[in-house]
Protein backbone atom coordinates (compact mmCIF):
# COMPACT_ATOMS: atom_id res chain seq x y z
CA UNK A 1 0.00 0.00 0.00
CA UNK A 2 1.51 3.49 -0.43
CA UNK A 3 0.60 6.60 -0.84
CA UNK A 4 2.70 9.21 -2.96
CA UNK A 5 2.50 13.35 -2.59
CA UNK A 6 -0.94 12.72 -1.59
CA UNK A 7 -3.19 16.04 -0.87
CA UNK A 8 -6.10 16.67 0.15
CA UNK A 9 -8.70 19.21 0.48
CA UNK A 10 -12.64 19.24 0.71
CA UNK A 11 -13.97 21.44 -1.81
CA UNK A 12 -11.93 23.91 -4.11
CA UNK A 13 -9.96 26.76 -1.81
CA UNK A 14 -10.84 24.72 1.06
CA UNK A 15 -8.21 24.15 3.45
CA UNK A 16 -5.58 21.42 2.72
CA UNK A 17 -5.95 18.44 5.32
CA UNK A 18 -3.60 16.60 3.81
CA UNK A 19 -0.26 17.83 1.99
CA UNK A 20 2.25 15.87 0.22
CA UNK A 21 2.02 12.86 2.05
CA UNK A 22 4.16 9.90 1.24
CA UNK A 23 3.34 6.21 3.23
CA UNK A 24 4.42 3.20 2.45
CA UNK A 25 3.25 -0.16 4.45
CA UNK A 26 4.01 -3.49 3.29
CA UNK A 27 2.92 -7.44 3.96
CA UNK A 28 2.83 -7.81 8.14
CA UNK A 29 3.15 -4.25 8.48
CA UNK A 30 0.63 -2.94 11.57
CA UNK A 31 0.70 0.85 12.03
CA UNK A 32 -0.34 3.66 13.80
CA UNK A 33 -1.96 6.93 12.74
CA UNK A 34 -1.56 9.58 15.08
CA UNK A 35 -2.43 13.11 15.14
CA UNK A 36 -4.32 15.75 17.06
CA UNK A 37 -8.58 15.86 16.63
CA UNK A 38 -9.53 17.37 13.23
CA UNK A 39 -5.79 16.82 11.76
CA UNK A 40 -7.18 14.12 9.25
CA UNK A 41 -6.45 10.90 10.14
CA UNK A 42 -10.45 9.95 9.11
CA UNK A 43 -9.53 11.51 5.84
CA UNK A 44 -6.21 9.55 5.71
CA UNK A 45 -7.95 6.16 6.48
CA UNK A 46 -10.87 7.02 3.53
CA UNK A 47 -8.46 7.85 1.12
CA UNK A 48 -6.32 4.58 1.82
CA UNK A 49 -9.43 2.67 1.58
CA UNK A 50 -11.15 4.63 -1.66
CA UNK A 51 -14.08 6.04 -0.18
CA UNK A 52 -12.46 9.41 -0.78
CA UNK A 53 -10.61 10.23 -4.22
CA UNK A 54 -6.79 12.40 -3.07
CA UNK A 55 -6.97 16.29 -4.76
CA UNK A 56 -3.30 15.62 -5.79
CA UNK A 57 -1.04 12.65 -6.05
CA UNK A 58 -1.35 8.70 -6.02
CA UNK A 59 -2.93 6.14 -3.70
CA UNK A 60 -2.28 2.62 -4.69
CA UNK A 61 -3.12 -0.43 -2.52
CA UNK A 62 -2.73 -4.36 -3.14
CA UNK A 63 -6.99 -4.99 -4.17
CA UNK A 64 -9.55 -4.07 -1.83
CA UNK A 65 -9.15 -2.59 1.85
CA UNK A 66 -11.63 -3.58 4.33
CA UNK A 67 -13.01 -0.28 6.61
CA UNK A 68 -13.89 -0.24 10.28
CA UNK A 69 -15.49 3.78 9.90
CA UNK A 70 -15.56 6.07 12.81
CA UNK A 71 -19.22 6.07 12.42
CA UNK A 72 -21.24 2.91 11.98
CA UNK A 73 -24.72 2.97 10.34
CA UNK A 74 -26.58 0.93 12.03
CA UNK A 75 -30.11 1.41 10.61
CA UNK A 76 -29.79 -1.00 7.80
CA UNK A 77 -32.57 -3.26 7.47
CA UNK A 78 -30.60 -6.38 8.30
CA UNK A 79 -29.94 -9.11 10.78
CA UNK A 80 -26.68 -9.16 11.58
CA UNK A 81 -25.56 -12.56 10.58
CA UNK A 82 -27.66 -11.44 6.94
CA UNK A 83 -25.44 -8.04 7.25
CA UNK A 84 -22.17 -10.04 7.56
CA UNK A 85 -23.21 -12.74 4.97
CA UNK A 86 -23.50 -9.77 2.33
CA UNK A 87 -20.70 -7.81 3.33
CA UNK A 88 -18.65 -11.06 2.73
CA UNK A 89 -20.28 -11.55 -0.71
CA UNK A 90 -19.11 -8.08 -1.79
CA UNK A 91 -15.81 -8.98 -0.56
CA UNK A 92 -15.86 -11.74 -3.23
CA UNK A 93 -16.27 -14.98 -0.56
CA UNK A 94 -18.48 -17.41 -1.37
CA UNK A 95 -21.64 -18.06 0.84
CA UNK A 96 -20.33 -21.34 2.53
CA UNK A 97 -16.95 -19.24 3.69
CA UNK A 98 -18.74 -15.91 4.63
CA UNK A 99 -21.42 -17.56 6.69
CA UNK A 100 -18.26 -19.54 8.52
CA UNK A 101 -16.11 -16.74 9.17
CA UNK A 102 -19.47 -14.24 9.77
CA UNK A 103 -19.90 -17.52 12.28
CA UNK A 104 -16.82 -17.62 14.12
CA UNK A 105 -16.09 -13.76 14.51
CA UNK A 106 -19.94 -12.95 15.90
CA UNK A 107 -18.93 -16.11 18.32
CA UNK A 108 -15.23 -14.38 19.01
CA UNK A 109 -16.70 -11.53 19.89
CA UNK A 110 -19.57 -12.78 22.17
CA UNK A 111 -22.59 -12.25 20.33
CA UNK A 112 -23.30 -15.64 18.46
CA UNK A 113 -26.62 -15.52 20.17
CA UNK A 114 -27.40 -12.08 18.46
CA UNK A 115 -27.01 -13.13 15.17
CA UNK A 116 -30.70 -12.73 13.83
CA UNK A 117 -31.68 -9.73 15.72
CA UNK A 118 -32.33 -6.29 13.51
CA UNK A 119 -29.24 -4.10 13.71
CA UNK A 120 -31.83 -1.35 14.37
CA UNK A 121 -32.18 -3.29 17.76
CA UNK A 122 -28.96 -4.25 18.86
CA UNK A 123 -27.01 -1.93 21.45
CA UNK A 124 -24.19 -0.02 20.69
CA UNK A 125 -22.08 -1.84 21.75
CA UNK A 126 -23.00 -5.11 20.17
CA UNK A 127 -23.33 -2.92 16.99
CA UNK A 128 -19.69 -1.65 16.90
CA UNK A 129 -18.88 -5.58 17.01
CA UNK A 130 -20.75 -6.07 13.84
CA UNK A 131 -18.98 -3.25 12.37
CA UNK A 132 -15.69 -4.50 13.47
CA UNK A 133 -16.47 -8.27 12.51
CA UNK A 134 -17.92 -7.60 8.80
CA UNK A 135 -14.42 -5.72 8.14
CA UNK A 136 -12.91 -9.16 9.72
CA UNK A 137 -14.41 -11.73 7.91
CA UNK A 138 -12.67 -10.03 4.72
CA UNK A 139 -9.32 -11.06 5.67
CA UNK A 140 -8.18 -8.43 3.14
CA UNK A 141 -4.85 -7.74 2.56
CA UNK A 142 -5.24 -4.40 3.86
CA UNK A 143 -7.71 -3.74 7.14
CA UNK A 144 -8.24 0.01 8.15
CA UNK A 145 -9.58 0.75 11.96
CA UNK A 146 -10.42 4.33 12.59
CA UNK A 147 -11.49 4.46 16.13
CA UNK A 148 -13.04 0.97 16.11
CA UNK A 149 -11.88 -0.31 20.09
CA UNK A 150 -14.14 2.56 20.73
CA UNK A 151 -17.89 1.68 22.38
CA UNK A 152 -16.63 -2.03 22.73
CA UNK A 153 -16.13 -3.86 26.05
CA UNK A 154 -12.47 -4.18 27.19
CA UNK A 155 -13.17 -8.28 26.70
CA UNK A 156 -13.98 -7.16 22.35
CA UNK A 157 -11.07 -4.63 22.81
CA UNK A 158 -8.62 -7.48 23.38
CA UNK A 159 -10.49 -9.69 20.50
CA UNK A 160 -9.66 -6.50 18.38
CA UNK A 161 -6.27 -6.19 19.91
CA UNK A 162 -5.04 -9.93 18.57
CA UNK A 163 -7.36 -9.23 15.29
CA UNK A 164 -5.28 -6.76 14.28
CA UNK A 165 -1.94 -7.90 14.77
CA UNK A 166 -3.29 -11.86 13.44
CA UNK A 167 -3.96 -10.06 10.38
CA UNK A 168 -0.93 -8.11 9.96
CA UNK A 169 1.24 -11.69 10.88
CA UNK A 170 -0.70 -13.47 7.86
CA UNK A 171 0.56 -10.87 5.75
CA UNK A 172 -1.84 -8.39 5.78
CA UNK A 173 -1.23 -4.13 5.95
CA UNK A 174 -2.81 -3.32 9.26
CA UNK A 175 -3.18 1.10 9.55
CA UNK A 176 -5.34 2.23 12.82
CA UNK A 177 -6.86 5.42 14.56
CA UNK A 178 -7.33 5.13 18.20
CA UNK A 179 -7.12 7.75 21.03
CA UNK A 180 -5.30 5.40 22.95
CA UNK A 181 -1.69 6.20 22.38
CA UNK A 182 -0.67 2.41 24.47
CA UNK A 183 -3.00 0.64 21.89
CA UNK A 184 -1.19 -2.53 20.07
CA UNK A 185 2.01 -1.20 22.03
CA UNK A 186 5.17 -3.63 21.33
CA UNK A 187 3.51 -5.09 18.16
CA UNK A 188 3.04 -1.68 15.86
CA UNK A 189 5.77 -1.84 13.05
CA UNK A 190 5.84 2.24 12.44
CA UNK A 191 3.43 5.38 13.77
CA UNK A 192 3.00 8.33 11.87
CA UNK A 193 1.79 11.30 13.23
CA UNK A 194 -0.94 13.81 10.69
CA UNK A 195 -0.01 17.43 11.70
CA UNK A 196 -1.63 20.75 11.62
CA UNK A 197 -0.04 21.48 8.36
CA UNK A 198 -1.19 17.94 6.57
CA UNK A 199 2.23 16.79 6.93
CA UNK A 200 2.36 13.19 7.74
CA UNK A 201 5.98 12.54 9.70
CA UNK A 202 7.51 9.40 11.19
CA UNK A 203 5.72 9.64 15.46
CA UNK A 204 7.67 8.12 18.73
CA UNK A 205 6.16 4.68 19.76
CA UNK A 206 4.76 4.62 23.05
CA UNK A 207 7.18 1.84 24.93
CA UNK A 208 5.97 -1.69 25.70
CA UNK A 209 3.10 -1.63 28.19
CA UNK A 210 3.97 -4.74 29.52
CA UNK A 211 5.68 -5.14 33.05
CA UNK A 212 8.97 -6.34 31.92
CA UNK A 213 9.12 -8.30 34.96
CA UNK A 214 6.18 -9.86 34.74
CA UNK A 215 5.51 -13.78 33.58
CA UNK A 216 7.09 -15.36 30.55
CA UNK A 217 5.32 -18.41 28.59
CA UNK A 218 7.51 -19.99 26.43
CA UNK A 219 6.07 -21.49 23.30
CA UNK A 220 8.15 -24.69 21.49
CA UNK A 221 6.82 -24.79 17.91
CA UNK A 222 8.29 -26.89 15.10
CA UNK A 223 8.47 -25.03 11.45
CA UNK A 224 8.60 -28.39 10.01
CA UNK A 225 10.25 -27.19 6.23
CA UNK A 226 12.49 -24.76 8.15
CA UNK A 227 10.74 -21.71 6.71
CA UNK A 228 12.12 -18.76 9.17
CA UNK A 229 9.07 -17.40 11.29
CA UNK A 230 7.45 -13.84 10.33
CA UNK A 231 9.62 -11.11 11.61
CA UNK A 232 6.89 -9.31 13.72
CA UNK A 233 4.79 -11.77 15.67
CA UNK A 234 2.55 -10.61 18.73
CA UNK A 235 4.54 -9.31 21.66
CA UNK A 236 7.94 -9.59 19.48
CA UNK A 237 8.84 -12.86 21.15
CA UNK A 238 12.62 -14.15 22.23
CA UNK A 239 13.68 -16.98 20.04
CA UNK A 240 15.71 -19.95 20.65
CA UNK A 241 16.91 -22.71 18.49
CA UNK A 242 16.10 -25.66 19.89
CA UNK A 243 18.17 -27.90 17.24
CA UNK A 244 16.51 -28.98 14.44
CA UNK A 245 13.39 -27.12 13.10
CA UNK A 246 12.45 -26.79 16.75
CA UNK A 247 12.24 -22.96 17.68
CA UNK A 248 11.04 -21.81 22.14
CA UNK A 249 9.61 -18.38 21.57
CA UNK A 250 9.38 -16.51 25.15
CA UNK A 251 6.93 -13.72 25.20
CA UNK A 252 5.11 -11.88 28.42
CA UNK A 253 2.34 -13.87 28.88
CA UNK A 254 -0.04 -10.91 27.95
CA UNK A 255 0.35 -11.45 24.60
CA UNK A 256 0.83 -15.16 24.44
CA UNK A 257 -2.58 -16.12 23.26
CA UNK A 258 -2.11 -13.34 20.42
CA UNK A 259 1.27 -14.89 19.69
CA UNK A 260 -0.22 -18.48 19.73
CA UNK A 261 -2.93 -17.61 17.36
CA UNK A 262 -0.83 -15.79 15.01
CA UNK A 263 1.46 -18.66 14.83
CA UNK A 264 -1.45 -20.93 14.06
CA UNK A 265 -3.09 -18.90 11.60
CA UNK A 266 -0.03 -18.05 9.84
CA UNK A 267 2.36 -18.77 7.55
CA UNK A 268 4.42 -21.06 7.82
CA UNK A 269 2.15 -23.72 9.48
CA UNK A 270 3.66 -24.99 12.36
CA UNK A 271 2.74 -27.25 15.10
CA UNK A 272 2.99 -26.42 18.61
CA UNK A 273 4.56 -28.84 21.03
CA UNK A 274 4.97 -26.97 24.32
CA UNK A 275 3.20 -24.21 25.94
CA UNK A 276 4.43 -23.49 29.31
CA UNK A 277 5.29 -20.87 31.97
CA UNK A 278 8.72 -20.10 32.25
CA UNK A 279 10.25 -20.90 35.73
CA UNK A 280 11.03 -18.30 37.55
CA UNK A 281 14.32 -18.84 38.79
CA UNK A 282 15.36 -19.58 34.69
N1 LIG B 1 -16.60 15.24 3.99
C1 LIG B 1 -16.02 16.36 4.48
N2 LIG B 1 -16.29 17.57 3.96
C2 LIG B 1 -15.71 18.68 4.42
N3 LIG B 1 -14.82 18.71 5.41
C3 LIG B 1 -14.49 17.53 5.99
C4 LIG B 1 -15.07 16.30 5.54
N4 LIG B 1 -14.56 15.29 6.29
C5 LIG B 1 -13.69 15.86 7.14
N5 LIG B 1 -13.65 17.20 6.96
C6 LIG B 1 -12.79 18.15 7.70
O1 LIG B 1 -11.46 17.73 7.53
C7 LIG B 1 -10.73 17.91 8.73
C8 LIG B 1 -10.09 16.58 9.12
O2 LIG B 1 -11.13 15.67 9.50
P1 LIG B 1 -10.85 14.17 9.88
O3 LIG B 1 -12.14 13.58 10.30
O4 LIG B 1 -10.10 13.52 8.80
O5 LIG B 1 -9.88 14.37 11.13
P2 LIG B 1 -9.50 13.37 12.31
O6 LIG B 1 -8.06 13.61 12.60
O7 LIG B 1 -9.92 11.99 11.98
O8 LIG B 1 -10.40 13.96 13.48
P3 LIG B 1 -10.96 13.23 14.83
O9 LIG B 1 -9.77 12.86 15.64
O10 LIG B 1 -11.76 14.33 15.46
O11 LIG B 1 -11.77 12.06 14.37
C9 LIG B 1 -11.70 18.46 9.76
O12 LIG B 1 -11.54 19.86 9.80
C10 LIG B 1 -13.04 18.10 9.20
O13 LIG B 1 -14.02 19.03 9.58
Amino acid sequence: MELTAVGKRYGRGGRWILRDVQLAAGPGELVRIAGANGSGKSTLLRLVAGIERPSTGRVVRPGAAAYVPERFPPALPFDAASYLLRVGRVHGLSEAVARRRSGEWLDRFGIADRAGTPLSRLSKGTCQKVAVAQALIAEARVLLLDEAWTGLDPGARAVLDEAAAERAAAGGTVLFVDHDPARLAGRTSAAYLVGADGGLRPAQEPPEAVDPGGPVMEIEVDVPDGAPLPERLPGAPEATALGGTAVRLAVPAAHSDALLRSLLLGRPAVRVLAVRRREEER
